[in-house]
């Protein structure tokens, strides 16, 4: 095993992305030997903790993770804290001088790797105290992963891109989109270029659309605070379904390098169609939940949420068509979707296959059903194929037959979490599964578009009850174009008994 020599120093280490996915990743790394006896671990924030109350902290993060006992507590015991504020520029006086004693201690090479878990707006500050107090001494590599959002249009985005840049290349930044760190995500690729059944097909001569669902059943939660200020476009249409997006459509890069992928990322970001707000405004549906119920549970709608405003006009849903303008995709839609509140969780992509030119076995009616792949995100993975089959018996009557591999992700032991590879991969220098700035800056053009149209067209939100798989407009979007949603919440009723196939 390569043990990793780093310093991580942890900003926002009292916070909740540190609790639940930060401090179990790198235990999770520990525990696989990728971090041993040279690394160290600075957590950061305003609240006067101690040493000892971090670790306790870390050590009651990792319950579910420990088997034993001592290697859980010396995994803690690399653990330091510093109460900080980051706008105050003697702690980073503090900060430095700890960073030195812990290098020497721990034999860190003077690698570090700063984690920006705290709000966007404090970035900036950060960055620049990073270099002004000489934080950043260039000895051994030195990397910033920082969190979503990235902004909250063009740009803010581009202002944070700038401050960050000052300080450090682009190679070294990595954002962070988790979604890039799933094991299906990272799979959609793997279908892509290691299928020549796929590939070869893959386009508008035999591809009729692409649907991506990205449906929760949680609602805002505790998050209505920052969730009043993003609605589902920002939070989940902008980063993580439009990063997914270009996996499915980029061409196929020269060599499987970070460099290259990005490239054709970018690309084909570039490649959709960058709507008027006219257009965006007939491609694009926003929705809000109201109060619902499932199973006997009943639920609360969006404007009765905590720290939400009574008149919010926040989108907890919102579902649109991307076009993309290049010769492999041209005439194909993309349907995404994606809310809170939606019948159940479920992370999936449909490729919708074009029906048979002639169908010969009902009388040219085309009744076919279309082959469609589907790719299983989560919370189950895998793939399934749906292909046309003889129906047993007499007669010759066509029924759609299922070839599927799907596992439940829970099953899967030693499987990475998201977080876990990614951290992994910034402590490797590994790009691939980071957004560019490049990528980052197209999905705010086209994401701005729609907002703006949406703001300056105030009409009445669609709604749909909560725990449903959304508003009708969403499907009178595919109805229009003479299509329909492959995956649909009959299904869901179906598989449990509600419903009469
Ligand atoms: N939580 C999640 O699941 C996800 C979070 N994110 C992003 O990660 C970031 C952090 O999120 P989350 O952990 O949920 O947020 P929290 O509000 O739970 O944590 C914020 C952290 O920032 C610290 N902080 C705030 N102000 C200062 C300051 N002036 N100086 C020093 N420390 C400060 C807080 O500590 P203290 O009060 O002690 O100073 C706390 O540790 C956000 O950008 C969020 O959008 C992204 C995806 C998922
Ligand atoms: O980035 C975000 O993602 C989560 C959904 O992530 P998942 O890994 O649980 O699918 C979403 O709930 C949150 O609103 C958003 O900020």
């Amino acid at each position: 095993m390569n043990e990793k020599a780093v310093l991580f120093t942890i900003f926002g280490a009292t916070g909740d992305l540190a609790k639940r996915k930060l401090y179990p990743s790198l235990f999770r790394l520990y525990k696989k030997g990728e971090l041993a006896e040279h690394f160290a671990v600075i957590g950061t924030a305003r609240r006067p903790w101690t040493n000892e109350f971090l670790r306790e902290v870390v050590t009651s993060s990792i319950q579910d993770l420990i088997e034993d006992e001592s290697q859980a507590e010396n995994f803690a015991s690399h653990f330091y804290y510093q109460s900080h504020d980051v706008e105050d520029t003697s702690h980073y006086v503090t900060l430095k001088n700890l960073g030195e004693e812990l290098k020497a201690k721990y034999n860190t090479l003077g690698n570090q790797l700063f984690y920006l878990a705290m709000a966007p707006q404090f970035f900036g500050t950060i960055v620049g105290h990073l270099r002004s107090e000489e934080i950043l001494t260039g000895e051994g590599f030195e990397r910033l992963i920082i969190e979503k959002p990235f902004g909250s249009d063009y740009e803010s985005a581009k202002k944070l891109n700038d401050e960050l840049s000052c300080v450090f290349d682009e190679e070294n930044i990595f954002r962070i989109d988790h979604y890039l760190g799933k094991e299906m995500i990272q799979n959609v690729t793997a279908v892509r270029f290691a299928n020549h059944i796929f590939e070869s097909i893959w386009n508008n001569k035999y591809i009729d659309n692409v649907q991506i669902t990205f449906a929760e059943s949680i609602g805002v939660e505790d998050r209505g605070g920052y969730y009043e200020t993003s609605g589902a476009l920002k939070d989940m249409v902008q980063n993580h379904i439009l990063q997914v997006l270009s996996l499915l459509a980029m061409e196929p890069p020269t060599t499987f390098s970070d460099e290259e992928i990005r490239n054709e990322k970018v690309k084909a970001l570039k490649a959709i169609r960058k709507y008027t707000e006219e257009e965006a405004l007939d491609s694009f549906i926003a929705g809000q939940y109201v109060a619902g119920s499932i199973d006997g549970e009943e639920f609360v709608g969006y404007l009765e949420e905590p720290n939400v405003a009574k008149n919010s006009r926040t989108e907890t849903f919102a579902c649109g068509k991307f076009m993309i303008d290049n010769f492999r995709w041209s005439g194909v839609p993309f349907y995404v979707r994606t809310g809170k509140r939606m019948v159940e969780k479920g992370t999936r992509i449909n490729v919708v296959f074009k029906q048979m030119p002639v169908d010969l076995f009902n009388n040219n009616q085309n009744t076919l059903a279309p082959n469609i792949l589907t790719i299983y995100i989560q919370p189950t993975e895998g793939f399934s194929l749906s292909v046309n089959g003889k129906e047993i018996g007499q007669g010759f009557t066509i029924e759609p037959i299922k070839l599927s591999y799907r596992h439940n992700s829970a099953f899967l032991g030693n499987s990475p979490e998201a977080y876990e590879k990614l951290i992994l991969d910034a402590l490797n220098g590994e790009r691939t599964n980071f957004s560019d700035w490049g990528e980052v800056a197209r999905s705010w053009e086209l994401i701005d578009v729609i907002r703006s149209a949406w703001d300056k067209n105030p009409k009445e939100l669609a709604t749909y009850k909560a725990r449903t798989m959304g508003p009708k407009e969403s499907y009178e979007l595919l109805e229009k174009d003479g299509r329909s949603w492959a995956w649909k919440p009959e299904e869901w009723y179906i598989e449990r008994g509600m419903l009469e196939e």
